[in-house]
């Protein structure tokens, strides 16, 4: 049977002379169990073939093959790897993940301006598989929560669909389990098992840098998968622009998505992960703990998460609780702390007296002027929030007697905060600038 030339007759009446003649110069096509390959005369044909025709093939071809044909355009390098193999009939089975870490779900991601963006994309993917940013590529350093989004996606999509199915493997897995079926002879059952898959999940693929061959069917498997709608995410340390040693037809899929950056976490995310992982280790952190360790770690989160594991150990073997000195103590080789200074009252009366224009002495004072009193309730509660001092100390701090009137400021401010966008925002402008000094 002449595949091509049925193929072609069957779409002659729906385009162009010129373009039909162009199309006579695909070399051969053959029809294998459900898979049509297309063998094109070179790279560039083959390029053009995909980005022009491909749809207006399948339709023409599915009316002769049938609706779930799958269609691979090979140019000559590939055609070996791909036509020459003996097809044996693989009943496709669902795959079940084994390897997701069960911590790794949205739900245990704390969200911050370095990664929201990130983040949303994933729950989209994951709520619309296949159906927009395909591929999703996430890019970003060590420890930023690349693979806890991976993780978490894949996740969601089998919360909402449990016979979903799924792969998660690194860069590297992949190759391996290439070469592995390679030399066992069974490099069809390779293809067949990642082209069965609704949503592939490819962590680390920097490291596919100088692979050629693991490329090669990369690019087979991707074109595969997206050309009927299943979802691909993939995630790198640099973005796909930066890959060196990776072929230029691969990195242009990877960019046909949408490409996103999980950045460092800013400060504030920081204290939030603390906070959240702290809890969930059940370590109790004073705040200049927390600020200490937010503050030192400028980058990788999976350092955050060590720092904390190595201040629980220490604090449960002493059978003491953490404070400021055993955290620099303990940490002081993680952290490479530079003389972190511990935050003072006095740098919070500070602060707070320069942004109200009020000098030290009325907000030490009794005053009863709004302005020197607004100060003096912000920089009591922010001495409650930002330091370990007891309420006696702030008191102290603030020469007042009585801690009740520490007491009072705090209530005060906390429903102000409450209730007065502005006034919130004054307060969480005051909060950021006094934790980065
Ligand atoms: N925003 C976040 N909220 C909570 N935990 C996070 C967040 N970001 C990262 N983590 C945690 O930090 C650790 C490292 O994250 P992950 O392994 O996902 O990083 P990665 O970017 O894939 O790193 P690598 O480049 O080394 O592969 C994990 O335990 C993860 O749960």
């Amino acid at each position: 049977m002449d595949v091509w030339g049925n193929i072609l007759s069957s779409m002659s009446s729906k385009l162009d002379p010129s373009t039909l003649k162009l199309l006579k110069g695909v070399e051969k096509a053959e029809y294998r169990n459900g898979e049509l390959y297309i063998s094109a005369p070179d790279p560039v044909y083959k390029d053009w073939l995909e980005n022009n025709l491909l749809d207006e093939i399948k339709i023409s071809a599915s009316s002769l093959f049938g609706e779930n044909l799958k269609i691979f355009v090979l140019s000559e390098d590939e055609e070996d790897i791909y036509i020459d193999e003996p097809v044996q009939k693989v009943e496709s089975k669902p795959y079940r993940l084994t390897n997701l870490n069960p911590k790794f779900v949205f739900s245990n991601f704390i969200v911050g301006n370095c990664n929201k963006i990130a983040y949303s994309a994933c729950m989209s993917v994951a709520e619309n598989l296949g159906k927009i940013y395909n591929p999703l590529f996430i890019y970003g350093g060590i420890g930023l929560g690349k693979t806890h989004l991976l993780h978490a996606t894949a996740h969601y999509v089998l919360s909402k669909n449990p016979d979903a199915n799924i792969i998660y493997t690194t860069a590297d897995t992949f190759m391996s389990e290439l070469i592995y079926y390679m030399q066992n002879g069974s490099v069809l059952e390779f293809r067949r098992r990642y082209r069965d898959v609704d949503l592939l999940l490819i962590d680390d693929v920097q490291f596919l840098e100088g692979k050629e061959r693991t490329q090669i069917e990369l690019y087979h498997i991707f074109n595969a998968l997206h050309l009927i709608g299943k979802q691909v995410i993939l995630s790198s340390d640099t973005p796909p622009k930066n890959l060196k040693g990776l072929q230029e037809r691969l990195k242009s899929r990877f960019v046909s998505g949408l490409v996103v950056e999980v950045k460092a976490p800013d400060l504030q995310t920081k204290i939030s992960i603390i906070n959240k992982k702290s809890r969930d280790m059940n370590i109790k952190l004073p705040n200049d703990v927390i600020l200490l360790i937010a503050k030192t770690i400028n980058t990788n989160i999976r350092e955050l998460e060590g720092s904390l594991s190595k201040l629980k150990a220490y604090s449960e073997i002493l059978g003491r609780p953490v404070t400021f000195d055993m955290a620099r103590e303990v940490l002081k080789d993680i952290l490479e702390i530079k003389e972190v200074e511990e935050l003072s009252i006095e740098k919070i009366q500070r602060e707070v007296s320069n942004y109200f224009g009020v000098n030290i002495n009325e907000l030490l004072g009794n005053s009863r002027k709004k302005k020197v009193a607004t100060a003096r309730q912000i920089a009591m509660y922010l001495s409650r929030y930002l330091t370990d001092r007891s309420l006696s100390e702030i008191s102290k701090a603030f020469k007042k007697k009585d801690h009740s009137t520490v007491i009072n400021a705090v209530e005060k401010v906390e429903k102000n905060m409450e209730k007065d966008r502005k006034f919130r925002l004054t307060v969480e402008f005051l909060k950021e600038k006094i934790m980065s000094l």
